[in-house]
């Protein structure tokens, strides 16, 4: 947060009479006052002849766009940077506000700050090609302490329009219509029409005078590149034209007109309880005891930078009227705001940023996973189906039945998922086994019948033989060396015929028990490494199925060139390989035509934006350097600058529009980009898994044939390098298809490097800079912050 005060301009109404009580400072700041003595008072009194005020400064006969300059430039500059801004005129009645704020009836030359600010704000977003803004304005009305909507679809007082705060405490207007607009022209139009609909919603009574206070906002959202699109930045400027306040007694007014003097006077009384209350730092500030205040909240003491237009009418007949205003000015120049950017991190774009993240990151799997030879691997959640199959996986796979091979190591999710399935099947099992336990242990516990049958069994010597090292309580029996534990079933394997062992059995119930227990401990251990649930000496991954058919061709392609060969003599000779080839070959031919048109609008779009550069630069050195720079109205050489400038702007203008143009139809290509990739890479995944399969399917002598004749010169495919294996010339393609689908800018700059780094590479083309990113100009309606808050503005569809 920045403090900033607020500034304070005065601006005199030319006067008819030549008298004007008002002095103005060689500073161009101080202003006195010269008030004559009431002779009715009688020669001898304390009133008070001359009061001096300072403000930031004095504008006195001087021009609209003089006027504008002073009073405005730098709060639109600032609202194209990000800040809020205000800017509002104050001061008695045909002081000269509307003529300040909207402009006189004398046309162009005498408009105001609203059509200047945005023929401002326009010029900015056109050379600030690097951007992204979204422009959106509306019109507030408050008459009689009511809310018009100036831009609504149905004019008349709304019930729904209320001041509110959002979540940062800026003050906002809920069900306040906002307009898109993309051009001056638009936003003029919405400005005149917001106009008409003040007269015509029939409550300006005097066309001379504004009987109601207005806001003319223009909401700005910007966004630094698409890249960074996530993130906006928005801030709005409130052009507001206040009532006038006026003497009713003097004026003499009456009915309508003085009901109407009545609600202004008192809202800007309030106006001024708050700025005092603002002034002397209160705890608590009255700000909505009126419409006015509440919607100028920000403005006095909030995020906001703020100037204001004190108007007065210097003839003497208005002395007190304006050192009414001056007071009022003077107090408000002691007010500070608190200056932040409103940074606004929308949750629906960043979720849309990681999805593409996530589209981006699968792309580059899909690309490593074709360059490796492996096709077809599924990153995506498994389904219902798949984890049901690969429990059942696991159990038999736990069970002993099923070969290490069989748990899916495609991907690290899938890898996962097997050892979740594996983890959840053990502790299943486990629950089986601790119950199976339990039963073995409560019929082991029968004392008598176990003692009687384990001397039955000792005596027998059929199968094991009694402990006697232990001499107190039941002991476990000693398998001979041959034991075995008893087959396994079908089904639940070792488990499952410990589970149907009688208690009965005496020492081979106790021999199966121990293993019964080994088995468990077995399984408590394998909880521990479920990385490595296999064991050390179980078959690696390499030693699958496909692996060791990969092994076997590995060994009959030792020559280097061997498998290429034989590849191309299957691409040739091998009706499934010629198909397939010839897929290959339509897809990365209709891929290869679009990247060049890509490369080619990359590189007008670029070679545009230089252009661009170069001129900004130049209108701006001009303007710079230009005696009273800011142009317009300057005779002599200022007419020459000028017109070089305005010869420079309007090359701008056509630049920027055959840049717009060709930025447009580059992300039309670009959009086609990623689903020819994808293409490209499916046609080649297909085509190499359908030769790993045939290949391994053929016998070593015919491979061999094939290898030898596809190393002979002229073999059909020797010279085509489009789908050979070759997985680093591949992989800087699939590179430049990334880079290229990322930022079409800055492919330029790839070229430059990949040219510098070749060998044999010279300075004689200088190596371009890191061109700015072009954003694309939107004028979609935006998603603004105001809509997650209660209440969202009405946004319109579209300009009229
Ligand atoms: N600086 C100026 N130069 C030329 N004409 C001016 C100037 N200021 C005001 N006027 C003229 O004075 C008249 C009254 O001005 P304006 O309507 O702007 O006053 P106001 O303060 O808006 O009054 P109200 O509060 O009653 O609406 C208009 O005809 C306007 O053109």
């Amino acid at each position: 947060m920045v403090k900033t005060a607020v500034k304070v301009f005065l601006r005199t109404r030319p006067t008819a009479t030549s008298g004007s009580g008002i002095k103005i400072g060689a500073d161009g700041q101080s202003v006195s006052v010269n008030v004559p003595k009431d002779q009715a008072a009688g020669i001898i009194n304390n009133q008070q002849e001359s009061f001096s005020f300072k403000f930031d400064g004095v504008l006195e006969n001087v021009s609209q766009e003089e006027a504008y300059t002073t009073v405005a430039h730098e709060v639109v500059d600032s609202l194209m940077s990000g800040y809020n801004g205000t800017v509002f005129c104050y001061g008695q009645t045909g002081a000269g506000k509307t003529f300040t704020m909207s402009g006189g009836g004398a046309g162009y030359a005498h408009r105001g700050i609203i059509p200047r600010a945005l023929h401002h704000i326009f010029r900015e977003i056109d050379l600030r090609v690097d951007k992204m803004y979204r422009v959106h304005v509306s019109y507030l009305e408050i008459y009689n302490e009511q809310l018009y909507d100036l831009l609504g679809d149905s004019p008349g007082t709304s019930d729904s329009l209320a001041v509110l705060e959002d979540s940062n405490n800026n003050s906002y207007v809920r069900g306040l219509t906002l307009v898109p607009v993309s051009s001056e022209e638009e936003a003029l139009a919405q400005f005149f029409l917001g106009e008409q609909g003040r007269t015509n919603a029939g409550h300006v009574l005097n066309s001379e005078s504004s009987r109601s206070h207005t806001v003319f906002t223009v909401h700005v959202e910007m966004r630094t590149s698409e890249a960074a699109s996530e993130r906006a930045v928005l801030s709005k400027l409130n052009l507001v034209d206040l009532a006038g306040s006026e003497r009713t007694k003097k004026t003499g007014v009456t009915g309508q007109t003085l009901k109407e003097a009545q609600f202004i006077n008192r809202s800007l009384s309030f106006l001024e309880q708050t700025v005092n209350s603002l002034s002397r730092r209160d705890a608590y500030v009255p700000f909505r005891q009126t419409k006015l205040t509440a919607v100028l909240r920000d403005a006095l003491g909030g995020n906001c930078k703020t100037v204001m237009v004190a108007n007065v009418w210097g003839e003497p007949s208005h002395t007190e009227e304006t050192l009414s205003t001056l007071r009022f000015a003077s107090r408000v120049r002691t007010l500070t705001t608190d200056l932040a950017v409103n940074e606004s991190n929308d949750p629906g774009l960043l979720l849309r940023r990681y999805e593409r993240q996530i589209r981006e990151l699968k792309a580059e799997l899909a690309m490593r996973d074709t360059l490796s030879g492996r096709s077809r691997v599924s990153y995506d959640d498994l389904t219902d189906d798949e984890l049901r199959d690969l429990h059942a996986t696991a159990r038999r796979f736990l069970n002993g039945e099923a070969e290490p091979e069989e748990l899916p190591t495609d991907s690290l999710k899938r890898v996962r998922e097997a050892y979740k399935a594996l983890r959840s099947v053990h502790a299943a099992l486990r629950g089986e086994m601790a119950a199976q336990m339990a039963a073995l242990q409560r019929a082991t516990e029968d004392g008598s019948v176990m003692a009687a049958q384990l001397a039955a069994a000792a005596a027998s010597g059929a199968v094991g033989d009694v402990d006697l090292r232990s001499t107190t309580g039941f002991t476990v029996g000693t398998a001979p060396v041959d034991a075995r534990p008893p087959p396994r079933s079908e089904h639940g394997g070792d488990r499952t015929s410990h589970s149907t062992i009688p208690a009965t059995l005496g020492a081979a119930a106790t021999a199966a028990a121990a293993a019964l227990r080994a088995q468990a401990s077995q399984y408590t251990d394998a909880g521990s490494t479920y990385g490595d649930v296999s064991g050390p000496d179980s078959p690696s991954i390499a030693r699958g199925s496909g692996a060791a058919a990969a092994a076997r061709l590995g060994g009959i392609f030792a020559v280097p060139g061997d498998r290429n060969a034989v590849f191309r003599r299957y691409k040739a000779d091998v009706a499934e390989g010629r198909e397939l080839t010839a897929a290959l070959k339509a897809a990365s031919a209709a891929l290869r035509e679009t990247r060049g048109s890509v490369k080619a609008l990359g590189e007008a779009v670029n070679g545009a934006k230089r252009r661009i550069d170069e001129l900004s630069a130049a209108v701006a050195q001009r303007r710079s350097g230009a005696p009273g720079g800011g142009g317009g109205g300057g005779g002599g050489d200022g007419e020459v600058l000028d017109s070089e400038v305005y010869a420079l702007v309007q090359e701008l203008k056509s630049l920027k529009a055959q840049y717009r143009t060709d930025f447009d139809s580059l992300k039309a290509a670009r959009e086609e980009l990623e689903p020819q990739i994808q293409a490209v890479a499916v046609a080649r995944g297909a085509l190499l898994e359908a030769f790993d399969r045939w290949a391994a399917g053929q016998s070593d002598m015919v491979l061999k044939r094939m290898a030898a004749a596809g190393r002979a010169p002229g073999s059909p495919g020797g010279g085509e390098e489009e789908d050979e294996l070759d997985a680093g010339e591949a992989f800087e393609r699939m590179q430049l298809a990334r880079i290229t689908e990322r930022d079409p800018d800055s492919l330029a700059y790839h070229a430059a490097m990949r040219r510098t780094a070749a060998p044999g590479a010279t300075a004689a083309r200088p190596l371009p800079g890191a061109v700015g990113g072009g954003g694309a100009k939107a004028a979609a309606a935006a998603t603004r912050r105001m809509e997650a808050t209660q209440g969202a503005p009405v946004y319109r569809a579209g300009a009229r």
